[in-house]
This record gives C-alpha cells, sequence and structure tokens, in this order.
C-alpha cells in the first residue's frame, strides 16, 4: 500500500450556487498539500435551470426522479457549468484540475436503481466495485487534481445521475485501498452538525454510532444530514481514516464534527 496521504474533499449545491463561497471555499482547497479530490453537486441549480425551462423537478425522499428531460439538465449543470466553472477557477489559482464524469476513464460505473419500488429514472447506485481506483491512482501520478460532477454512466453508454455524498464516499473506500491515509470532509454552509441549527454555538464535535443513533431518534440530524452521515459511516466503516463535516469557509482547519468508529 502507498504511504501518501489522500484528501477528498465534497461540496453541495449551498457553496456551488454561491460565488462568494466558491471562490473562498476553492482558494482554501488550492493551499491543501497533497494528493486531492473534489466531489461536488449542485443539486439547487439543477432544479432553478428546470424551472427555467419550464421543466417540474421531481424528488423523492431527497432524490432526483431523473427520466429522460431530468437527465439532459443533470449533465448539462453538473458535467457543464457547475463542473467547468470550478476548474477554470482552480486553473486560475495554480492548481491542475481536471472536470470528470464517473465516464471518462470508465472512473466509476454504476448500476441504474431497480425500477420497484419506485422508478428513479436515469438513477445510478454505486457498488463496491463501482470505483476504478488503478485508473483514478494513475490519473492522481500525473499531478493532475481531479473534479468529479454527481454523473457517472452504466457501461452501456447511458449517464446517471448520482448523489455527490455517495460519490464523495464511494471514491474514499475505493481509494483506501490503495492510500492508506484517507481523509474525506463533507462541506456546507453550517459550521458541522449542530444541535440546534439556529444555534450556531450548538456544533457537536464529535458523533459516533450510538450518538447517531440518539440523535436520530430526537431529530436533531434530519432531512439531507441523514444520508450524508450515513455515508460518512459507510466511509469509516470502509477503512477511509478520517471523516470530517464542516463549513467550507473553515477547510483546512479542525473545526467542525468529527466522525468516531
Ligand atoms: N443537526 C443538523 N445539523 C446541521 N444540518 C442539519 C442538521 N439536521 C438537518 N440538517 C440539514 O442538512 C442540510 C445539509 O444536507 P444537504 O442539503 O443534503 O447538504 P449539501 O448542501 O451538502 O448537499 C443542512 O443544510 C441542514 O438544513
Ligand atoms: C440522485 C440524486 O438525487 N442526485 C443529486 C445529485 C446532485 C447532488 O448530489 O447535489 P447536492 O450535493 O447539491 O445535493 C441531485 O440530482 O440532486
Amino acid at each position: 500500500m502507498s504511504k501518501e496521504d489522500l484528501h477528498i474533499v465534497k461540496i453541495g449545491g449551498n457553496i456551488t450556487g454561491s460565488p462568494d463561497k466558491l471562490a473562498d471555499f476553492l482558494a482554501r482547497f488550492h493551499k491543501l498539500e497533497g494528493k486531492k479530490i473534489i466531489v461536488h453537486g449542485g443539486g439547487r441549480q439543477a432544479t432553478a435551470l428546470s424551472e427555467k425551462l419550464g421543466i417540474k423537478a421531481k424528488m423523492h425522499e431527497g432524490r432526483r426522479i431523473t427520466d429522460d428531460e431530468a437527465i439532459d439538465v443533470a449533465v448539462q449543470v453538473y458535467a457543464g457549468l457547475v463542473n467547468k466553472k470550478i476548474v477554470a477557477q482552480l486553473q486560475s489559482l495554480g492548481t491542475n484540475a481536471v472536470g470528470l464524469t464517473g465516464a471518462d476513464m470508465n472512473l466509476i460505473k454504476c448500476s441504474i436503481r431497480p425500477k420497484d419500488p419506485i422508478d428513479f429514472g436515469w438513477v445510478g447506485d454505486i457498488e463496491a466495485d463501482s470505483v476504478n481506483v488503478e485508473q483514478l491512482d494513475k490519473l492522481l501520478n500525473t499531478g493532475a487534481v481531479p473534479v468529479f460532477c454527481a454523473i457517472t454512466h452504466d457501461g452501456n453508454g447511458n449517464l446517471l445521475n448520482t448523489n455527490a455524498d455517495t460519490i464523495a464516499s464511494a471514491l474514499s473506500a475505493g481509494m483506501a485501498q490503495k492510500y492508506s491515509g484517507v481523509e474525506l470532509t463533507y462541506c456546507f454552509e453550517m459550521p458541522g452538525v449542530m444541535r440546534d441549527i439556529k444555534d450556531p454555538n450548538s456544533l457537536i464535535r464529535e458523533i459516533d454510532p450510538t450518538l447517531y443513533d440518539q440523535l436520530k431518534k430526537d431529530e436533531v440530524v434530519k432531512d439531507g444530514m441523514i444520508p450524508k452521515l450515513d455515508n460518512a459511516f459507510d466511509a469509516i466503516e470502509s477503512g477511509v481514516s478520517k471523516v470530517h463535516i464542516q463549513e467550507a469557509s473553515t477547510l483546512g482547519t479542525e473545526s467542525g464534527t468529527t466522525l468516531i468508529k
């Protein structure tokens, strides 16, 4: 196994949709030393473009129902506008970024989600061997900094919409086979996981599985934070060394919430 470290950082639509927050985040990301990868979402921007085009965005439990029209919008927004803006800004800072979907170099191959009980359309589920670890390692060894969007493929010519939090977790788990120290950071717009999302002083510094169960029961943790924490704990279980949830404007510092086994 390589002795090297690898840092995988995920940003969501609240950051990619705010030019100021994105610029601040990218300046911080640029300063991180060593091998690194960005995974980004952009759900809010896909919904906004759908509305402009007169296509109603359909969601079920936080996941987008991605029919023929919706996959075209998702590819245009995630693999196009959002991804290329991030790449161009990183290039301007001196980071040699390369923008990717899972189809590029066959880096992430997914299976279309089963149509029962709900037909999500062109949505992909990542499996244990979905990540092409050897190929991604080769790319990292060229010095490039991969920027993955929330689009994968099925190997049969179809692009699939895949949740960006899940991509970040699966990439981290896959790369932990090759790198001894994989660190996964979920960046968003709050200081971390909060006891009360309206109180900035209520940050929870550490969460283990027992506390997580309690926080869910008490409905302290809800909505998008539940799949995010599920993905985060999956990563820890798969050998990822460190998983952190923090405000994008604090990347590179120890602030935020750390998950422990
Ligand atoms: N206890 C909590 N602490 C922080 N955020 C929480 C909590 N419970 C629910 N949330 C919600 O989870 C959201 C983050 O999930 P999501 O919107 O999926 O993230 P992203 O913007 O990274 O895609 C926060 O914006 C917040 O509204
Ligand atoms: C299947 C599915 O729901 N995919 C997500 C992918 C984008 C994403 O994950 O964006 P955020 O990180 O901004 O939430 C979606 O289309 O909303």
